[in-house]
């Protein structure tokens, strides 16, 4: 599509930018904490925003991700001018045209003290900021009233672009969402997954506020047990080994997907299950938000073995993965079998 650029002071803008001139200062942030609150919220509009995500998602594919990756880093710096999703559509209509391929570019301003994990990178020449207006929306302010600050180097975030890559390519889109998770201290503390083809949000922040809570129950002697249908490795064995033969096993695409079929999620693409086990390796970014969003609702995603998982460090968790909601999560630990036995890779 293309798109009015002037000339201004040796700058190209556009005619939109310049149009919504001037614009308020940018807020006053002490540099040693870090505003989780406005951060996270901030994720919440860059997932939610604009008139139809998943229309822009068929144009192309890197549409949502870039958005919501440039708010974010937008967020992080905190100090620039603030925007309209009208002006954002049209603005990235331009540089996502010839950005077709698989990995989705994504731009990080990194804040020095602070982590930001991605499974995409940073395109070095695109020099585009998109931006957060910093208003929050009532419904949010409602859920959460009380800002948390912590120290910035506390703070890892974890963003998956897309998740579901493999479904993606296969048309299956009601299993593709977008992840931002913050962790403080490798504890996974705010998690959002948004369904673009759905366009739903989940949120939620550990002792802070949700917008999605668990069902009023789940089966704990027959669940229903969701796993991966493209990186599968042993788990169908493992289930039936642990629940028996009558155990019913969903084979689903992406890790938010499978982490938002064990709660009270109104879409109806979206299937329910009581228990989401995966036993290959998995990288952090995969998971963070998800289990945020368990903690946070009085879940648990932890090893297969019962470990709790760190967001920090390293990327890659080997260790499988085990989530419920509202079970006896250690009973359902105890019931695996050695794993040592079956691959983690
Ligand atoms: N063994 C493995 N190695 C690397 N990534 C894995 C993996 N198993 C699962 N994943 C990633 O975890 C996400 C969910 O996987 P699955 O759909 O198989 O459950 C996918 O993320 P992406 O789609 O973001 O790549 C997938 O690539
Ligand atoms: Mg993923």
């Amino acid at each position: 599509m293309p798109h009015p650029h002037l000339q201004t002071g040796g700058r190209h803008i556009s005619k939109v930018e310049r149009q919504l001139r001037p614009l308020r200062p940018p807020p006053v942030r002490n540099p040693d904490t870090h505003p989780l609150l406005p951060f996270h919220l901030s994720l919440l509009l860059a997932n939610v925003e604009g008139k139809d995500p998943a229309g822009r998602w068929e144009q192309d594919p890197a549409a949502l991700p870039l958005l919501l990756s440039r708010r974010v880093a937008e967020t992080w710096n905190g100090s620039r001018r603030p925007e309209r999703p009208q002006w954002l559509q049209a603005r990235l209509a331009v540089p996502l045209g010839v950005r077709r391929e698989k990995k989705l570019p994504l731009l990080c301003l990194q804040e020095p003290r602070a982590r930001i994990n991605t499974e995409e990178h940073v395109d070095a020449a695109d020099q585009e900021v998109i931006l957060w207006d910093h208003n929050i929306p009532e419904d949010i302010l409602r859920e959460i009233t009380k800002p948390k600050e912590v120290p910035a180097e506390s703070v890892t975030v974890w963003i998956d672009p897309l998740d579901a890559t493999q479904e993606y390519t296969e048309d299956l889109r009601k299993y593709v969402t977008t992840m931002v998770c913050v962790a403080v201290n490798g504890e996974p503390v705010l998690g959002v997954i948004h369904k673009p083809f759905s366009a739903y949000t989940a949120w939620a922040m550990v002792d802070g506020g949700s917008n999605v809570k668990a069902r009023t129950s789940y089966n704990e002697k027959t669940p229903r047990i969701i796993v991966s249908r493209s990186h599968s490795g042993t788990v169908k064995q493992v289930a039936l080994q642990t629940f028996g033969n009558q155990t019913t096993i969903i084979p689903a695409g992406g890790a938010g997907y499978k982490v938002l079929s064990l709660l009270d999620v109104p879409d109806e693409n979206q299937e329910k299950a009581d228990i989401y086990i995966h036993v290959t390796y998995i990288k952090k970014w995969d998971i963070c938000a998800g289990n945020a969003l368990l903690k946070a609702l009085g879940g648990h995603m932890t090893t297969l073995s019962g470990e709790e998982i760190s967001y920090t460090g390293s990327d890659g968790n080997e260790g499988g993965l085990l989530a419920s909601i509202n079970m006896n999560h250690q009973a359902l630990v105890r019931k695996l079998p050695d794993l040592e036995k079956t691959s983690h890779k």
